[in-house]
């Protein structure tokens, strides 16, 4: 079931068009993700969603109804990405406000708190909370009232390793139970294995949308073929792969993805030269910088 749906959405700013007709649909349990350089238009695409500021051309509905809704409002949940709180104030207190705006029963403070890994923290002064911690209260307060959209920006921007993998922890389980996300973010490489799409935004337009095989298919990079000889076979491994180069006692080459199995038939047919190899795909951030600088 869709729950987002936004179609040929445009916003502009005096002569400045900061979206251009943006399509695009988020599912429920889908995670998507919206990328683009600074200024691309992430920020107002979802203040669009969230009914913040209004279109000058398209539609944007959640479930149906219309963004600034009373129905959207109590659909949608939003992490802005510098969350604040009053640091004289306990996580329990700050929740207990939230929920009483939201309609809820404040007994369900610790739950949410709980919920979040803030359990133990819950009374403490959020004045004494880690950055990843106040992050979390955000995270809290957006799960109020079990949201079917969840927008996020930038949710991760500051968190440590461990903190980020807790934090898409709790994203794939939302997910998981029929929440529909659309998150921005910087960092690529944590989105590969953490989202099901990729919405990429340059100068409002969207110039490419797909899953990673999708956007990997469509740029057509190619991969990177890493040999390791065998002990003293550098030399004859580069007599039989002439178009690679000795890198770090490895033979390195590049191939298109059509030419892979030829690549690897070349390697079988080697095999006592060859102590190991790897294929390593074109990531996120090789297709995000390919695609991003064609359309600019
Ligand atoms: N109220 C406004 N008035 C005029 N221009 C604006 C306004 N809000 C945003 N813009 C412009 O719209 C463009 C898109 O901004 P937006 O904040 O959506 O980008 P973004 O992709 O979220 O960037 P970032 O990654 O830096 O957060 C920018 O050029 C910005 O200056």
């Amino acid at each position: 079931m869709t729950i987002l749906t936004l179609s040929k959405l445009t916003k502009t700013y005096g002569e400045r068009r900061v979206l251009d007709e943006v399509t695009l649909s988020v599912a429920a349990g889908e995670r998507v993700a919206l990328l683009g350089h600074n200024g691309a238009g992430k920020s107002t695409l979802m203040k669009l969603v969230l009914g913040l500021i209004h279109p000058d051309g398209g539609t944007a509905a959640i479930a149906g109804h219309a963004p600034g809704s009373a129905v959207a409002r109590a659909l949608t949940a939003y992490l802005p990405e510098n969350a604040a709180f009053h640091p004289a104030i306990s996580g329990r207190e700050q929740m207990r406000y939230y929920l009483r705006l939201r309609g809820q029963p404040v007994r369900l403070a610790d739950e949410i708190l709980e919920k979040v890994g803030l359990g133990d923290a819950a009374g403490r002064r959020i004045g004494t909370y880690s950055k990843g911690m106040r992050q979390r209260v955000g995270l809290a307060q957006a799960l109020i009232g079990g949201p079917r959209l969840m927008i996020l920006d930038e949710p991760t921007s500051g968190l440590d390793p461990v903190s980020r993998r807790e934090f898409y922890a709790l994203l794939d389980e939302l997910a998981a139970n029929g929440t529909a996300i659309l998150l921005s973010s910087h960092a690529l490489s944590e989105l590969e294995a953490r989202t099901d799409r990729m919405v990429i935004l340059s100068q409002g337009r969207q110039v490419a949308e797909g899953t990673l095989a999708d956007l990997r298919a469509e740029a057509a990079l190619p991969l990177t073929v890493q040999i390791t000889p065998q002990a003293g076979q550098g030399a004859a491994l580069l007599d039989v792969f002439p178009d690679g180069r000795l890198v770090d006692q490895r033979v390195m080459l590049t191939c298109a993805p059509a030419e892979k199995l030829t690549v690897l038939e070349r390697i079988a047919a080697h095999r006592p030269l060859i102590a190991d190899f790897d294929v390593h795909a074109a990531t996120l951030d090789d297709l995000y910088s390919h695609i991003s600088g064609r359309a600019a």
